[in-house]
Order: C-alpha cells, then sequence, then structure tokens
C-alpha cells in the first residue's frame, strides 16, 4: 500500500480546465472518495493517477515517487471500471488472472490465486463462464477480483457500483467497506453518490468544476459543511438552505425570512464580518433536525404541505415556500396531512448553519 499526492495538479482539454490547480493527499491506508456532480472533473482526477491522462502541469506521486509520466503498468495500481471492462472471450478464470499473466506467472500458479480471490468474493464456482453468462453482481465481483489478484500500491474505483439495482448495490457497498476494514487498501473511489462516499470514505473529496471544495472525513463535512453546494450535495435529503435577512440587533443576530420565526442567535466576530459585506445570509437546517411544531415553538418554519412521502420507519414531509423553495424534513409521523396544509416545522437553534453571500461556512459558536 502506499500513499498518493496531487501538487497543483490542473487538467486542460483546450481552453477548458476539467481539472483546476488541485492539492490533496491520500494516506497510506485509507479510502479516499472523490464525490461531486456530473463533470465536475472526478473521473479524471482519477485517471491521472492510473496513468490514463497527462495533467496539463503540476505533478502526482504514490508512495513519495513521482509518477506524473510513468506509464500506467509501471505504478503499481489496480483498477475497477464503470462498465467492469471484463474481456468478453475470456472465462471468468482468465479474466481474474488477467493481471499475474502480463507479469509472467506460470498458469497453474496464477489459476489458484484467482480461485482464491474467487471464492472470497463467492464467484469461485463460476470460474468456466464467460462474462456474458453470468448477472451484473456477478460481473462486478469478476472486475473486482482481477483488481484484487495482485497486490497494488493502490486501489482506483470508477464508480464501480452505478451498474447494479439498489438491492445490489447496497450489498456490494457492504462488502467493500468490510474489505477495506479487512486490507487496510489504499483507495480512490470515484461517486456521485453521496451515500456511498459517506458509507465508505475515510475522508471525502467534494469537488465542483474542477476544484475541491472540502476534503474532510464523513462526519466533518455533514456536521460543517463549508459551502452551500456542499451542503446540498451531502445528506438523503440534503440539507434545507433558506435565503435570510440578517441584522444585528442589541448584540445578538435577528434572521429574517418569509414564514420563518427564529429567536435571535449569539453574535459572533465571523458573522459580524459577513454582515459587513452583505445582509444576505442563508440558514441551514438538516431534515432530520426538523420537527412537527405547535404554534408555540420558538424557531419554525410555516407553509403549506407540498407532499407527505412514507418511507416505512419515517415520513418526508416536504412544505412549499414558494417560488420553488422547499423545505423537507425527515419525522417520524401518524398524522394525517393534506396538500395545502400549513405546517409548522420546529428546529432547536443549535442545530442552525449559517452561510455567507458568497455560500461559505461561517463558523458556529466554538467552531
Ligand atoms: N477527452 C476529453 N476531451 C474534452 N473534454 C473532456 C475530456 N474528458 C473529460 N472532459 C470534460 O472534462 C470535464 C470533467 O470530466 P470528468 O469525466 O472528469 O467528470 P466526472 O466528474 O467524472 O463526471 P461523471 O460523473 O459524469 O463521470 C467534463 O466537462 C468533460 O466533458
Amino acid at each position: 500500500m502506499a500513499s498518493v499526492e496531487f501538487k497543483n495538479v490542473t487538467k486542460s482539454f483546450g481552453n477548458f480546465h476539467a481539472v483546476s490547480d488541485v492539492n490533496f493527499d491520500i494516506g497510506d491506508g485509507e479510502f479516499v472518495c472523490l464525490l461531486g456532480p456530473s463533470g465536475c472533473g472526478k473521473t479524471t482526477s482519477l485517471r491521472m493517477m492510473a496513468g490514463l491522462e497527462t495533467p496539463t502541469s503540476g505533478q502526482i506521486f504514490i508512495g513519495g515517487q513521482e509518477v506524473t509520466h510513468l506509464h500506467p503498468k509501471d505504478r503499481n495500481i489496480a483498477m475497477v471500471f464503470q462498465d467492469y471492462a471484463l474481456y468478453p472471450h475470456m472465462n471468468l478464470a482468465d479474466n481474474i488472472a488477467y493481471p499475474l499473466k502480463v507479469r509472467g506467472e506460470p498458469v497453474d500458479k496464477r489459476h489458484a490465486r484467482a480461485r482464491e480471490v474467487a471464492d472470497v468474493l463467492k464467484i469461485g464456482h463460476l470460474m468456466d463462464r464467460l462474462p456474458s453468462q453470468i448477472s451484473g453482481g456477478q460481473q462486478q465481483r469478476t472486475s473486482l477480483a482481477r483488481a484484487l489478484v495482485y497486490p497494488a500500491k493502490v486501489y482506483l474505483f470508477d464508480e464501480p457500483l452505478s451498474n447494479l439495482d439498489a438491492k445490489l448495490r447496497l450489498e456490494a457497498r457492504g462488502f467493500l467497506n468490510h474489505l477495506q476494514r479487512d486490507m487496510g487498501m489504499t483507495a480512490v473511489y470515484v461517486t456521485h453518490d453521496q451515500a456511498e462516499a459517506m458509507a465508505l470514505a475515510t475522508r471525502i473529496a467534494v469537488m465542483d468544476q474542477g476544484k475541491i471544495v472540502q476534503y474532510a472525513s464523513p462526519i466533518e463535512i455533514y456536521r460543517r459543511p463549508a459551502t452551500t453546494f456542499v451542503a446540498n450535495f451531502v445528506g438523503n435529503p440534503p440539507m434545507n438552505l433558506v435565503e435570510v435577512e440578517g441584522a444585528q440587533a442589541d448584540g445578538r443576530l435577528a434572521l429574517k425570512a418569509e414564514g420563518l420565526g427564529i429567536g435571535a442567535l449569539p453574535m459572533t466576530d465571523a458573522i459580524g464580518k459577513a454582515l459587513a459585506t452583505s445582509n444576505r445570509l442563508t440558514l441551514g437546517v438538516r431534515p432530520e433536525h426538523l420537527s412537527l411544531a405547535g404554534a408555540g415553538a420558538q424557531n419554525t418554519i410555516v407553509a403549506p404541505l407540498f407532499a407527505n412521502e412514507n418511507m416505512g420507519p419515517e415520513s418526508l414531509v416536504t412544505l412549499d415556500r414558494g417560488e420553488g423553495a422547499r423545505v423537507t424534513a425527515r419525522i417520524f409521523t401518524d398524522d394525517h396531512l393534506d396538500v395545502s396544509d400549513t405546517v409548522t416545522l420546529g428546529f432547536s437553534a443549535e442545530h442552525v448553519h449559517l452561510f455567507d453571500s458568497a455560500g461559505n461556512r461561517i463558523p458556529a459558536v466554538g467552531e
């Protein structure tokens, strides 16, 4: 296993910067997820680690050694692709053993090792089949087995679960989590699925438009999102964001918005600085921190009901604040709620997140 480092890495296609001056390091044994919307530069970053793309500028290191211009085969990395990239004319045994074949291992030895890995992944009984003769989940495990058959310094995953149905996807995610804990592999995993990143990563690099906007542990990203972009990308459903007008009153912060009732919050220097630039702030509250509230509740959002989706153990109650602005609560309720009923959602001040007019987090008291 080995560490990975990006130093000022940029990748341009013509005038377009797919990856823009990215710096980050991945520790030995870390499982890092690159998370972000389509086109933000995740796959390009991964392909540069693999040596399938060359940076326009900057340097890449694996295990302390510069690999920026090194051929993929000399990097000792293993990669699992979204489409599995299995060889259609080879059976599973040959597919899995292929990395050993190119390294010149004798056939007996490489088939024995392939079988060993296949057994762990519960596809050992399928070794004579062609990829077209097995299910999508089994193809996914074959592709994983091929990556694991030879000890690599770094394992690279490009949305490996995205072609699986929801149930298999959860199963495969649990398996990868187990494998990571078992092997302590250094891995970089590209996904646009925030739940997958939260479940698997030791650290998540959230990317937007070719840049890393936050690089931290899943819990840090969940608790202290650095920007409204991150807040809106992580969490299921994501954090509710309400545009508010802020003002200092009697040494405290007063917030105003249509349908919002909130007690004054403590003032801090950081809030003062944000207000000096603009009084337009964004208030964030996670759906799980909202509850159905009575008229006497201190902090509330009041608006007509838009939808009430029963998810089994909980409901997603969404209010329509007008002009497309919605607020969703994840709550446990048996209450019957009709569309257009006016609903009051309450929240506690300790669960409030604040962002300045540029969308950057204003640290809470004690942060
Ligand atoms: N070979 C190329 N030539 C021109 N533009 C490219 C090339 N490869 C990628 N891009 C562009 O670079 C940007 C980043 O692409 P990349 O594949 O890294 O995004 P991504 O975050 O992995 O997206 P997705 O989740 O859709 O795979 C995109 O706008 C893409 O169109």
